[in-house]
C-alpha cells in the first residue's frame, strides 16, 4: 500500500505541485523561496517504494492503467496484470469520454466519474480540466445535488473524512487518521443546507468532494492537498431518518452548546494538526451556523465562507461586468434580492462595499441602494424588532411590502437577484415588471441545482422579449427566441473559490480579508473579453477557468502582499506567472 511519508516526500518539491516545464523555464522559486527542483528530480524517484505491482494498480494516486509503458511494466513488477497494449493517456482520455457520452443518466456520469477518481487520480483530473464544460455539470451543479440526495444509495467507497458526534474528544485522532498530511484546504459542511434542498445530513458529502475536484482542476490545488469533511451532528430531514440506505447518524440535529462545542474542537483540532495556514471553507450550513462560525472563527483562523463571501464575489463581478452593457455606475443602480440569507446579505453587503469605496460615502449610504425581500416580504425598518441580526443592515424607510412582485413595482429595481433557494419565484409577472422599467434588466437567478432556480433561461429571455441580461446559479443551454441565439451566463461561486483558494495558499495568507474577495472578483470581471460582451455574456466561459483562476489567485496573492497577511516571501515578481507555475498539472508522470 502507498505509504503516507513517501507520498508526502515524492509531492514535498513545492508546497504545491509544479509542473515541471514551467518550473524550469520560469526559474521561480517555489512558496517556500527555495529553488524549485529540476526537471530530472521532479520525474518522481519514489514510486518504487510507494507502491508496486498489484497495489499501484489500485493506488489511485499513481495508478496509470493501461498507459504504463513497457519499461514500467518491467520495473514496477506489472508484467501480466495487465493485458499486453499500452495506451496513452489521449485515447484513455477519449475512451472515457466515449463511454460517459453513453449513459444519459446524469448519476450515472456521476457515478462513473467518482469511480474514475477512485481508480486514476490523474485521468480523472485530465478529463474534467480538458471537459470543463461538459463535466462541471456532472461533478458540480446540478447533478452533484441529486447525488447528495441518493448518496447513501449510491456509496461505493468512503471519500472524505466523516466526523460525528460520536467522535466528540477525539476529533484529532480522525485527522491523524486521513493518509495525507500536507493539507492545505479543508471544504466543510454540516449538510444542513445542502444547496436549495435543504437537510441532506451526513449524506452532503457530495459537496465538499465536489468543491474539492473543482478545486485541483479549476485552480490547480494538488488533490492529496485537499480534504473533504462532513461534520455529522444529525439531520431533521424525516424522510433521510426513515431511510434504510441513509448513512448519517439516526438523530435529529445537535444544536446550542453541543453543536458549538464540536465545532470548536473540530477548528482546533485543524489548526493544531496542520497549522495556521490550512484554508477553511464553510459550505452549505444553515444561515444561522454559517453566519456565526464565520464571525466566531474569521480573526483566529483562515477562513472562508463559499456561499457567503465566494458567492458575493462571483455576483459582484458579474454586476461591474453587466454595467460595460448598461452603463452606470454601481451607485446608480438600485438593487432588489429575493432571499437574505448568506447568499442574498452577503452579496449584498461586498456590493455596498465596493460602493462606497467608490463613491467614498460611508457604506451605510451605499446599503440604502439595497434592498431585500424575505419569506415575509420587503425588509423594512418597521421589522427590525423581529429580524435576524443577519438582515438588521438592510431594514430601510419604507412602508411594508408583502411580496416580491409588489416589492418590485415599489422598488423600481434595475437590477434582480434571486438567492432563497426556491425555485419558480421569478414569475412571469414578477420579470416583466422589472422589464417594464429597464431597457436591459439585469436578471441572476441564483439559487441551486437548476429545479431551485428562480427562472430558466428561456423565461427569461422569453419574457423580456430578448432583453434580459441573464445569469444563473446552475447552467442553463443556450436558448434560441425569435431567431437570436442567447447564451446565458453561469453565477456561480466555482468561478471564485479555486483561484481565491490558490492566491491565499501560495502567498501564505494567514486571514481572509474582505479585500481580497474584492480583489478576486475585480480579477474575474476584468477577464470578461469584448467578444463575451458582444454575446450579452457577463461572465468569462469556463473553457478558460484555469487561465481565469491564475489572475484571481495573482490579484487575491497581490491583496494578501498588501495587507501584510502573506507569510511566503519575498512576494514573486509576477504573480500571473508564478500562480500558473504553481498549479498541479494532471499528466502522468514517468515513473523510474
Ligand atoms: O454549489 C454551488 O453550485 C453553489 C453554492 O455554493 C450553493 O448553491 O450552495
Ligand atoms: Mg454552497
Amino acid at each position: 500500500m502507498a505509504s503516507t511519508a513517501e507520498e508526502t516526500r515524492g509531492e514535498g518539491a513545492s508546497v504545491l505541485d509544479l509542473d515541471p516545464k514551467s518550473a524550469v523555464a520560469g526559474g521561480v522559486k517555489d512558496v517556500y523561496g527555495e529553488d524549485l527542483a529540476t526537471e530530472e528530480q521532479l520525474v518522481t524517484p519514489w514510486t518504487v517504494s510507494v507502491a508496486s505491482g498489484y497495489s499501484l494498480l489500485r493506488d489511485p494516486h499513481h495508478n496509470k492503467g493501461l498507459a504504463f509503458t513497457e519499461k514500467e511494466r518491467d520495473a514496477h513488477y506489472l508484467r501480466g496484470l495487465l493485458p499486453p497494449i499500452s495506451i496513452n493517456q489521449e485515447l484513455q482520455e477519449k475512451k472515457i469520454m466515449h463511454n460517459l457520452r453513453q449513459y444519459q443518466v446524469p448519476l450515472q456520469r456521476y457515478s462513473a466519474l467518482m469511480d474514475l477518481q477512485e481508480r486514476n487520480q490523474r485521468l480523472f483530473y485530465k478529463l474534467l480540466i480538458d471537459n470543463v464544460e461538459e463535466l462541471l455539470p456532472i461533478v458540480y451543479t446540478p447533478t452533484v445535488g441529486e447525488a447528495c440526495q441518493k448518496y447513501g444509495c449510491i456509496f461505493r467507497r468512503p471519500q472524505g473524512l466523516y466526523i460525528s458526534l460520536k467522535e466528540k474528544g477525539k476529533i484529532l485522532e480522525v485527522l491523524k487518521n486521513w493518509p495525507q498530511r500536507n493539507i492545505q484546504v479543508i471544504v466543510v459542511t454540516d449538510g444542513e443546507r445542502i444547496l436549495g434542498l435543504g437537510d441532506l445530513g451526513c449524506q452532503g458529502m457530495g459537496i465538499p468532494v465536489g468543491k474539492l475536484a473543482l478545486y485541483t482542476a479549476l485552480g490547480g490545488l494538488r488533490p492529496s492537498a485537499c480534504l473533504p469533511i462532513t461534520i455529522d451532528v444529525g439531520t431533521n430531514n424525516e424522510e433521510l431518518l426513515k431511510d434504510d440506505f441513509y448513512i448519517g447518524l439516526r438523530q435529529k440535529r445537535a444544536t446550542g452548546q453541543e453543536y458549538s462545542e464540536l465545532l470548536h474542537e473540530f477548528m482546533r483540532a485543524v489548526k493544531q494538526n496542520y497549522g495556521e495556514k490550512v484554508l477553511v471553507q464553510f459550505e452549505d450550513f444553515a444561515n444561522h451556523n454559517a453566519f456565526e462560525l464565520l464571525s466566531k472563527y474569521r480573526s483566529t483562523h483562515l477562513v472562508f465562507n463559499d456561499d457567503i463571501q465566494g458567492t458575493a464575489s462571483v455576483v459582484l463581478a458579474g454586476v461591474v461586468a453587466a454595467l460595460k452593457l448598461v452603463g452606470g455606475t454601481l451607485a446608480e443602480h438600485t438593487f432588489l434580492f429575493l432571499g437574505a440569507g448568506e447568499a442574498g446579505t452577503g452579496i449584498a453587503e461586498l456590493i455596498a462595499l465596493e460602493m462606497s469605496k467608490q463613491t467614498q460615502a460611508p457604506i451605510e449610504e451605499a446599503r440604502k441602494k439595497i434592498w431585500l425581500v424575505d419569506s415575509k416580504g420587503l425588509i423594512v425598518s418597521t421589522r427590525k424588532e423581529s429580524l435576524q441580526h443577519f438582515k438588521k443592515p438592510w431594514a430601510h424607510e419604507h412602508e411594508p411590502v408583502g411580496n416580491l412582485l409588489d416589492a418590485v413595482k415599489a422598488i423600481k429595481p434595475t437590477i434582480l437577484v434571486g438567492s432563497s433557494g426556491v425555485g419558480k419565484t421569478f414569475t412571469k409577472e414578477v420579470v416583466q415588471a422589472v422589464a417594464s422599467f429597464n431597457e436591459r434588466p439585469i436578471i441572476l437567478a441564483l439559487s441551486n441545482p437548476t429545479s431551485q432556480s428562480e427562472c430558466t433561461a428561456e423565461e427569461a429571455y422569453a419574457w423580456t422579449d430578448g432583453r434580459a441580461i441573464f445569469a444563473s446559479g446552475s447552467p442553463f443551454d443556450s436558448v434560441e427566441y425569435n431567431g437570436k441565439v442567447y447564451v446565458p451566463g453561469q453565477a456561480n461561486n466555482a468561478y471564485i473559490f479555486p483561484g481565491f483558494g490558490l492566491g491565499v495558499v501560495m502567498s501564505g495568507a494567514i486571514r481572509v480579508h474582505d479585500d481580497m474577495l474584492l480583489a478576486a472578483s475585480e480579477a474575474l470581471a476584468q477577464q470578461v473579453t469584448e467578444e463575451n460582451f458582444q454575446k450579452g455574456l457577463i461572465y468569462p466561459p469556463f473553457k478558460s477557468i484555469r487561465k481565469i483562476s491564475a489572475h484571481i489567485a495573482a490579484n487575491v496573492a497581490d491583496k494578501a502582499y498588501e495587507l501584510g497577511l502573506a507569510s511566503h516571501l519575498p512576494r514573486p515578481a509576477n504573480l500571473v506567472k508564478y500562480a500558473e507555475s504553481c498549479m498541479y498539472g494532471p499528466i502522468y508522470r514517468t515513473y523510474r
